[in-house]
């Protein structure tokens, strides 16, 4: 797990060797221990090297030690042993130096790092702190100021910046290893007193009170209820503070709590799910290491909105040659300045210039004939979709990818109307399409493995989550949202206001309560579908009441407020009111307070007082309901899918794991019983009826989220 050599004569090589990224498990650290020693105690060798096998130095301890017994070497006396010795150690850094991987780094004597390593301390992602020296080290190398904000982000940072701050002493573009070899020779016998990072005094800050109160009041607001980058913060502040010695007794405690917290066990959930998604399967059998995806050399993009500018800057972000398409000459030039635009401003934040020629643009549905794969990004309307894709048949050469961007239409619908259903797959993208991070990739029955491959693939490419689901309305995150909303409708009903109920949603941890962000997405965006499916507008058949649809209650709340004119932001109304059309500043409506009585009133509804527990159990707890049902009817392969699509795509406090993993934590018996008794006083309300996997689960003990993919797959060689 840590190898060991001698070259050049007098210099000590280690090499990590854990695959695939050298995490500090215990037989790695087990290695570092013996390794040391051997180095130590060697009299031929002068100086020693630390590196990691296959291009990457190390991604920090090992995630999947943490929340078991520890065992083997801990990392701080072995860090400790490094940083005291007598011959030089340097680390020689290529690919990453992550978490406890930098602290390593930190302990050694010398850093050396390639031009395209990544190095920084993310264990605040993790629920975590620094907690192996890195949180008192840093701060003494590069100041306090720089310290906290690589903490508490826990960002990664090129070797470039990482020179600059001081944390590495030299960056190669070169063989890393040879580069470091080559130093260690020259530091040899040189005395190491300046070295010893831990000795260093913390460099002076005007006033560290007052800067770490400023960093902690903007963490507060950002961390949403996270707890672990307060304690970055309140750990930086003790290596600002005390000792090293001291300053280490403090990182340990406040590691103590965060390392057994919940919110740990949630982010370190969430890891591993990010990466569990990728490793997709579906019914058919296909599977992400047996399907090979398609090689892409020419995509294009049809119809130039919203949707289609932002995924048109996403295909070309990610390097690939685009040819987008719409109607008329006019629309296309403002589309292709706006998608200049955007490029232009994506470039400069990042340093590199604006991929501008990899954009072509046409009026002409011919030009797309050689392309490997299209996106269709038209109107959500399935007849124009269907014609957009009976014409992509025709024109584009046989074995073109049709994917179709929707929010939730029918997916299978679409690849009837194509030559070659098996190509076609649907691509979920999320506003801003080239900033946000989810796509749910959709397959259909017909899909074939290499269409999906090939979707996720690109969905990679272009820096994307992406998660297979298969096809239903709203697919899996538009399918549960519309209960959560629905629910938060009810509430307003029965009592509650916007305001509150958007409180209680925010300090779960969600960046905006659900009244808020609907309206921020415009509340006729919801309303146009409704009066299409005949459940709002005139269409609605008439004697129904007004507050039962199709069987089941119905709230035409947001369908009155639309018939006011009351779009949300982009009219300074809906269930808040904004200081002028296209103001970002929700504030309380009084006119909403007084429409809200009214409705009650006429509806012989009479408020009563619902609190933040009632809000939360009524809109969560319905639509983790919904995502069992979505797991019984396979259309997500596990609950890891639903979390990663609920953390990446609507907000949902990744401190929190994500819904499902959220209710285990609450207790399935719980959310059972929570369900049954909101069903009982809401019979109207069918989808409250806890669903059978979930009763399934319960009577199975309540195994942890990570055993439910087992009774999943009973359950449905049953039916
Ligand atoms: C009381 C106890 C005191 C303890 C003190 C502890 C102080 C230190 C804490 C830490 O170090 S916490 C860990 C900090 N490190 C990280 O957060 C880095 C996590 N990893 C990554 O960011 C990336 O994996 C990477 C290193 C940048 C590589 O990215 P790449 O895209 O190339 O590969 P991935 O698909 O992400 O990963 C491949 C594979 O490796 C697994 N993995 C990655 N990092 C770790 C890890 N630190 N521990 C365990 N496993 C890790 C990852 O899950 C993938 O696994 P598979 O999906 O292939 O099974």
């Amino acid at each position: 797990m840590a190898q060991y050599s001698r070259i050049s004569g007098s210099v000590g090589l280690i090499t990590l060797s854990n695959p695939p990224v050298n995490a500090l498990s215990a037989a790695v650290r087990q290695g570092i221990v013996d390794t040391v020693e051997k180095a130590l105690g060697d009299p031929q060798v002068k100086s020693v090297v630390i590196c990691g096998q296959d291009g990457i130095f190390c991604g920090g301890a090992d995630i999947k030690e943490f929340g078991k017994n520890m065992s083997g070497p801990p990392l701080i006396p072995m860090i400790h042993t490094i940083e005291c010795a007598t011959k030089p150690m340097v680390a020689a850094i290529e690919g990453s130096a992550l978490g406890g991987g930098l602290e390593l780094a930190l302990g050694c004597h010398y850093r050396i790092a390639h031009s395209k390593a990544r190095l920084g301390l993310p264990e605040v992602t993790l629920g975590l702190l620094p907690a192996a020296g890195g949180s008192q080290r840093l701060p003494r190398l590069i100041g306090v100021p720089a310290a906290l904000d690589l903490i508490t982000t826990g960002r990664h940072v090129t070797a470039a910046e990482a020179l600059q701050l001081g944390i590495v002493d030299q960056v190669t573009d070169h063989a890393t290893v040879d580069a470091a070899v080559k130093f260690a020779l020259s530091v040899a016998g040189k005395p190491l007193d300046t070295r010893r990072i831990s000795t260093y005094p913390c460099p002076h800050v005007s006033d560290v009170d007052a800067l770490c109160e400023n960093v902690m009041q903007k963490v507060r607001k950002s961390a949403h209820g996270a707890i672990a980058p307060i304690a970055c913060v309140q750990a930086v502040r003790a290596a600002a503070t005390l000792p090293y010695t001291q300053g280490m007794e403090r990182e340990k405690e406040l590691m103590a709590t965060l390392y057994t917290s919940g919110q740990a066990r949630a982010l370190q959930y969430s890891f591993f799910a990010q990466r569990a998604v990728s490793k997709w399967r579906i019914p058919s059998g296909a599977r992400w290491d047996t399907s090979t995806p398609r090689p892409l050399h020419k995509v294009a993009v049809i119809g130039l909105g919203t949707m289609g500018r932002g995924i048109t800057v996403a295909l070309a972000q990610a390097g690939l040659p685009v040819i987008t398409v719409e109607t008329h000459e006019k629309q296309l030039m403002e589309a292709k300045r706006a998608v200049s635009d955007m490029l232009n401003r994506g470039a400069k934040r990042r340093g590199v210039a604006p991929p501008l020629d990899k954009i072509s643009y046409s009026c002409n549905l011919q030009d797309l004939a050689d392309v490997d794969l299209v996106i269709e990004a038209v109107f959500e309307d399935m007849t124009l979709k269907k014609k957009v894709f009976r014409q992509l048949s025709a024109v584009c050469k046989p074995g073109t990818l049709l994917c179709t961007n929707t929010s939730g239409l029918d997916v299978d619908q679409l690849a009837s109307q194509s030559r070659n259903p098996e190509l076609v797959v649907g691509m979920h993208f999320f506003a801003p399409a080239h900033v946000m991070k989810l796509l749910e990739v959709v397959y259909g029955p017909q899909s074939s493995p290499q269409a999906v491959a090939t979707a996720m693939q690109l969905g990679k490419k272009m820096g994307k989550v992406s998660v297979a689901v298969g096809n239903c309305r709203g697919f899996v995150g538009n399918r549960m949202l519309k209960l959560y909303t629905e629910q938060a409708s009810f509430l307003l009903e029965e009592g509650a206001t916007p305001d509150l109920v958007d409180q209680a949603i925010e300090e779960f941890g969600f960046p905006m309560g659900v009244f808020k962000v609907s309206d921020l997405s415009g509340l006729d965006v919801g309303w146009r579908i409704r009066k299409e499916e005949k459940l709002a507008g005139l269409s609605v058949a008439s004697g129904q009441s007004t507050r039962i649809r199709e069987g089941r209650r119905y709230s035409p709340l947001a369908d009155l407020l639309c018939e006011q004119g009351r779009f949300g932001q982009k009219t300074g109304r809906g269930w808040y009111q904004y200081d002028k059309p296209g103001g970002r500043v929700a504030r309380s409506d009084p006119w909403l307070h007084h429409f809200l009585e009214e409705y009650r009133a006429q509806h012989g509804l009479v408020a009563r007082h619902i609190d933040h527990q009632e809000v939360l159990e009524r809109c969560l707890y319905a639509m983790i309901n919904e995502g069992f049902r979505i797991l019984e009817d396979g259309i997500a392969a596990g609950p890891e899918d639903i979390d990663v699509i609920y953390v990446f795509g609507y907000g949902w406090p990744r401190h929190r794991g994500g819904p499902m993993f959220y209710s285990g934590m609450v207790g399935l018996e719980k959310v059972l019983e929570r369900l049954e008794h909101y069903y009982q006083a809401h019979p109207d309300v069918p989808h409250l009826q806890p669903c059978r996997l979930l009763r399934r689960l319960v009577a199975r003990g309540s195994p942890p989220v990570h055993k439910w993919r087992e009774v999943i797959k009973n359950l449905h060689s049953q039916l």
